[in-house]
């Protein structure tokens, strides 16, 4: 079956899937290959690029990819699919072992041309794109975090339309405002952020969801929780002190706090996050009633993370600090969020909780800091 024809159909049955605005299908099936952006060659005004059988392996393009997320996706997806069908992809240099663990490649992507001549050249079948400014640096640099998250978003969205890639976009615990109901949090309410972060990704979600609507594209979108990782570093969030209090227990003994010890947010550990990211990239479209996912796994706040830490290093000291914009930013937010459709539709379950949190990370960094000592 020619290919347009099949993501007709393919578009049909999406547009006929509960929750997807059946009034307007046949407005949009009708346009459905038709590009978003005009292009100069007739030929990339299609779907007719690159066609992703459900027999082959997906050939992935990682944007952002030496991020705190990026290195640790590659390696899952790398396990699962061949070391050379995964691509990371950033604009910074790549450590060492990056660099020779897998394909890597420049890519800004605020670079339209190169984006797309990195596509059609792989015979990329799936985007994930995890480029972004997170909220605290967000904060610091709205000019720049405007044009990342929004601009650079454009170029991913009519790039993965054009070449009809399955296109993931993180969205986040952020896209939530103060007028949210925050505990629990729905998938659907009110998201009126006060963040360029949140902004972003609420346009992110609504961009992608239209296009998923307008032009059949295949978009995929989890709202991430904050992420605990041992073995990367937080790229400056509102959630990064839960990922330092480890380093600098294990390190030095004393960790200096900057959110209130009460203030409550939803957090998962990255094991998780990988995970639900394959899950739901690998899950049949039928069994997506919505474009856009919660996903949850703990929800803790800085003194209950402390008490869990001084079970296992009882001598920690913990002195609060507050840096007032993360703390408005933290108040706005969820504390706790409902990920009941994830669980229904393609069967989303966390493993890890405060516990297993708390012992997997001073694992991992106690014996990385006695290798050290022993170097
Ligand atoms: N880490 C977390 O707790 C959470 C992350 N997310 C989302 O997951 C995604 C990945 O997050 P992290 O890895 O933590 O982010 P990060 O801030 O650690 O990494 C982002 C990467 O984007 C790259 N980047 C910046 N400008 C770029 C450009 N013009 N072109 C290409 N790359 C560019 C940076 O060099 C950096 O390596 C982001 O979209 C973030 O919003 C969502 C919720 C929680
Ligand atoms: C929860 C996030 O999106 C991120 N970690 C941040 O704090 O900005």
């Amino acid at each position: 079956m020619p290919v347009v024809r099949a993501l007709t159909k393919v578009a049909k049955k999406a547009l006929l899937a509960p929750g997807c605005g059946c009034q307007i299908s046949a407005v949009a099936v009708r346009h459905v290959s038709f590009s978003p952006r005009q292009v100069t060659s007739a030929s990339d005004a299609s779907f007719h690029s690159v066609s992703f059988s459900e027999t082959d392996h997906p050939k992935v393009l990682i944007t952002g990819g030496l991020g705190q997320l990026g290195v640790g996706l590659a390696k899952l997806l790398r396990k699962r699919y061949g070391k050379n069908n995964v691509i990371l992809s950033d604009i910074r240099k790549p450590p060492t072992h990056v660099f020779h663990s897998g394909p890597f490649i420049y890519s800004d992507i605020l670079d339209y041309k190169n984006l797309r001549e990195i596509v059609v050249n792989n015979r990329i079948t799936w985007l994930v794109h995890y480029s972004a400014l997170l909220s605290a640096v967000g904060e610091a640099n709205v000019a720049l975090a405007r044009a990342v998250n929004i601009t650079g978003l454009h170029n991913i969205l009519d790039i993965a339309a054009e070449h009809g890639l399955r296109l993931f976009v993180p969205s986040t615990i952020g896209a939530f405002g103060p007028t949210s109901p925050r505990n629990p949090t729905p998938d659907l309410c009110v998201q009126r952020p006060r963040t360029i972060y949140g902004v972003s990704k609420v346009h992110a979600e609504l961009m992608g969801e239209y296009y998923h609507h307008r032009y059949g594209l295949d978009f995929r979108c989890l709202r991430y929780p904050g992420i605990i990782s041992a073995d990367s570093q937080p790229g400056g969030g509102t959630t990064d002190y839960a990922v330092q209090i480890f380093h600098d227990a294990v390190k030095t003994g004393k960790f200096e706090c900057n959110l209130k010890p009460d203030t409550r947010l939803p957090m998962m550990y990255i094991d998780d996050c990988l995970r639900a990211t394959l899950e739901v990239m690998e899950a049949p479209a039928e069994t997506l009633s919505m474009r856009t996912y919660n996903i949850n796994a703990m929800s803790f706040t800085p003194d209950e993370l402390v008490q869990e830490v001084q079970k296992q290093l009882p001598d920690l000291q913990v002195t609060y600090n507050i840096d007032a914009v993360r703390q408005g930013i933290a108040d706005s937010w969820p504390m706790n969020f409902d990920d009941s459709n994830a669980q229904n539709d393609w069967g989303w379950k966390h493993e890890y909780d405060l516990p297993e949190l708390v012992q997997t990370m001073l694992n991992f960094i106690g014996s990385e800091s006695q290798i050290a000592h022993a170097n």
